[in-house]
């Protein structure tokens, strides 16, 4: 290919999209440098051709309809930053059929259709970038596609939704309620439109079940993800974490032996002495364990205009360059291994107990034969007084135990006439205190 400037239709000119107009225009200099060519924006697609644009834009630029970039000739590279499933998945099918490269910030698409879009890129011999889609300023999925792809990669923990660690440091810092956390979360920008997603741990489930993909070479599928989300966290159950040396985190987990894979999403307590402990805010982390390399950490800003355009801008030059080479989607998606999911039986953890239990004598003998018949031993077992006459807190920490043991014992916990409540049930990362 001789080299002529290249440019870009850009579908979405919102949060994201406006960061790489800034970007593309701020940066020119340097990524005419890096790439021998000028990269410009011929079109972006709005879906709302009179809305007033905080980002300066020539208003030529702007169209309404996806068609009008997929398919014009003079576009080399499509950059889908719009979101949504099916009209996004469309514009990607419809770019790469015409050769177009596609660069993406779209983790509920790749989550869902990443495996079928992959492939229809390499069919295609075109790239199909979405470093975005994860931990938005982290360069995560480059990290695990070539920085550790010498290695076998064993685990993944990670905050990898800005909203809920913003909302868990707000409330243990500030004392602030879960609402007012949330709001702020949303008027900052990091949540989703519909927060349910990232409240419910569903934003998360997505980019461990793309991670977990890499991380295993392995086809992950959303389903394949165990979600709990945190809207059951309370304050106080910020300050008991605290009390006993952690802090409660929203953690997704992708772990690898050789019983399967087992990939997850839940709120857990988190040894304060854990580097991802003093993740605070929007900023996400994903910490890598590799047998050879050890233990990684990659941190950073999670979300957000400018540092979620560096990863889409960074993703522009890569295909740029592919396509000035000629050798655009040279990578195939082909994972080398099948995907089998652990049971509940060769799923172990650590799990916090608290309970609420009547004050008599007995008690204590029958929750420890219940938890010993279901093969849990205990590193920690605390009484405290209740609030009421006749009651007692029961604080159980155990050591590692299958989740299908612990639903047994949570089961038999909810029969038993000793216990009245169980207040709270956490995963327990990090080592028992
Ligand atoms: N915001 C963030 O920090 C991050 C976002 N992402 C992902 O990036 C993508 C974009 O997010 P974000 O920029 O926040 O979203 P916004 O809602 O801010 O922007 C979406 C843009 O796409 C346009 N658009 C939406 N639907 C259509 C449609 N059907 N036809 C034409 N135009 C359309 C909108 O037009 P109009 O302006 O007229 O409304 C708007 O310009 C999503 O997939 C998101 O998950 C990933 C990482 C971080
Ligand atoms: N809602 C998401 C935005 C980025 O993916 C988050 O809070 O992390
Ligand atoms: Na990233």
């Amino acid at each position: 290919m001789t080299k002529k400037d290249l440019t870009i239709g850009m579908l979405g000119f919102g949060t994201v999209g406006s960061g790489v107009a800034t970007m593309i225009r701020d940066n020119e200099k340097e990524l005419t440098q890096r790439l021998g060519v000028k990269v410009k924006i011929g079109k972006i697609v709005v879906r709302d051709m009179e809305k007033e644009r905080g980002t300066y834009v020539d208003h030529g630029v702007l169209c309404s309809n996806v068609s009008d970039v997929i398919h014009d000739p003079d576009i080399d590279v499509v950059v889908e930053v719009m979101g949504g499933i099916e009209e996004a998945k469309y514009a990607i099918q419809e770019s790469l059929k015409a050769g177009k490269p596609v660069i993406t910030a779209n983790k509920d698409l790749m989550a869902i259709h990443g495996h079928s879009l992959l492939r229809l890129a390499h069919e295609n011999s075109c790239d199909l970038y979405y470093e975005a889609s994860v931990a938005g300023g982290i360069p995560i999925i480059r990290t695990l596609e070539d920085g550790l792809a010498s290695d076998r990669i064993s685990g993944i923990m990670g905050i990898v939704n800005g909203t809920t660690n913003y909302i868990l440091t707000k409330m243990k810092e500030e004392k602030w309620s879960y609402e007012e956390a949330l709001t702020k979360a949303q008027e900052l920008g990091f949540a989703e439109s519909d927060p349910t997603s990232d409240v419910e741990g569903l934003d998360a489930a997505r980019k461990m079940a793309i991670l977990a993909t890499l991380a295993f070479s392995m086809e992950v599928h959303l389903e394949d993800v165990s979600v709990e989300g945190m809207t059951a966290i309370s304050t106080e159950d910020l300050e008991l974490a605290e009390q006993f040396g952690y802090s409660v985190k929203m953690l997704g987990f992708a772990q690898r032996d050789e019983d399967g894979i087992d990939v997850s999403v839940e709120p857990v307590f988190l040894a304060s002495s854990h580097p991802l402990s003093s993740v605070r805010n929007e900023y996400n982390a994903v910490y890598i364990y590799g047998d050879a390399v050890g233990e990684t950490m990659f941190y950073g800003p999670g979300a957000g205009s400018m540092p979620t355009a560096t990863s889409v801008v960074s993703d522009i030059l890569a295909a740029c360059r592919n396509l000035l080479l000629g050798v655009g989607g040279k990578r195939s998606h082909n994972p080398m291994n099948s995907r089998h999911l652990k049971g509940e039986d060769h799923q172990s953890a650590q799990f916090f107990h608290r309970l609420l239990v009547k004050d008599e004598i007995g008690v204590f003998s029958e929750l420890t034969s219940i938890y010993s018949k279901h093969h849990a031993s205990l590193g920690s077992i605390i009484q405290r007084p209740g609030e009421k006459e006749g009651e007692a807190e029961v604080i159980l920490i155990t050591h590692s135990l299958s989740r299908k043991n612990q639903g047994e014992i949570i089961n038999e916990l909810k029969a038993s006439s000793s216990v009245k409540q169980i207040i709270s049930n956490y995963r327990v990362e990090g080592g028992v205190k």
